[in-house]
């Protein structure tokens, strides 16, 4: 079967300056990736190039047999990638439900769905989003994303900063949605224990490049592999 998401020869940074350098990798119908790296090894330089933010100095990027690289971001949204980046992009004058109804498209994920999988949300819906917390502001992100129905999904660091109770929260949202229901899709993690467990398979940046890559599986049975691309004790 071909892959959902076929990155070939990507080289890729912000103007000038090259960050990655000729990446490939595949990402197969109803998968998830966990993409790691130590800080600043281009694992949003990555993430960006997929969704049109970042400069793509060669190579291309197919999904569902569709090029994106030369399509502008608003394109590739239409396209299928649902992208939520770390400043997590929610229109802060509007309420979370206006949130939502403002960008769904149809598809099995409606508003009344995703307020399932974040009840806090449901609670807020008529909240303004200047008067969430950073947790809900994050789950509303993803939110968002999801009421698109991509074909992909890109979430970085989307457990950053947040207090334990709310990672548990987005972290069972983000198994069920990627795991079981197979909702294709690329994590951005810096400590990999917590999302080995809800993807299916890993990537390591460093250097400008791939590094490693295993199943998620086999990296919690066995991660002394990280030890040399995260550093010794920091998974
Ligand atoms: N907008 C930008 N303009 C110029 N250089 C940038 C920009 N954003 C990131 N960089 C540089 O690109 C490199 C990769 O950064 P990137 O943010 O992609 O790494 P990362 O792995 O996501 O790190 P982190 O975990 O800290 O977010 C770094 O050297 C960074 O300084």
């Amino acid at each position: 079967m071909a892959a959902l998401l076929d990155v070939q020869h990507l080289t890729c940074g912000h103007g000038e300056a090259v960050v990655l350098q000729d990446v490939s990798f595949t990402l197969p119908e109803g998968r998830s990736l966990a993409l790691l790296g130590r800080n600043g090894t281009g694992k949003t330089t990555l993430i960006d190039t997929l969704a049109g933010a970042a400069r793509r100095h060669a190579g291309t990027i197919t999904l569902a047999g569709q090029a994106l690289h030369a399509l502008p971001s608003h394109r590739r949204a239409a396209a299928g990638i649902g992208w939520v980046p770390q400043e997590r992009n929610i229109f802060k004058s509007l309420t979370v439900h206006e949130n939502l109804t403002a960008v769904m498209r149809p598809g099995p994920w409606s508003p009344e769905r995703v307020y399932q999988l974040f009840p806090r949300l449901a609670e807020r819906r008529q909240n303004l989003g200047t008067q969430l917390s950073g947790g809900e502001q994050q789950m509303l992100a993803f939110a968002r994303a999801l009421v698109l129905n991509p074909k992909l999904l890109l979430l970085d660091e989307p457990l950053e900063g947040l207090a334990p109770i709310i990672v548990e929260e987005l972290l069972r949202a983000i198994r069920r949605v990627a795991r079981d229901e197979g909702l294709p899709s690329i994590v951005v993690e810096q400590h990999p224990q917590m999302v080995l467990g809800v993807t299916d398979d890993a990537i390591v940046l460093d250097r400008g490049s791939i590094a490693y890559r295993a199943t998620s599986e086999a990296l919690l049975a066995d991660p002394t592999p990280l030890d040399a691309w995260l550093g010794v004790g920091q998974h």
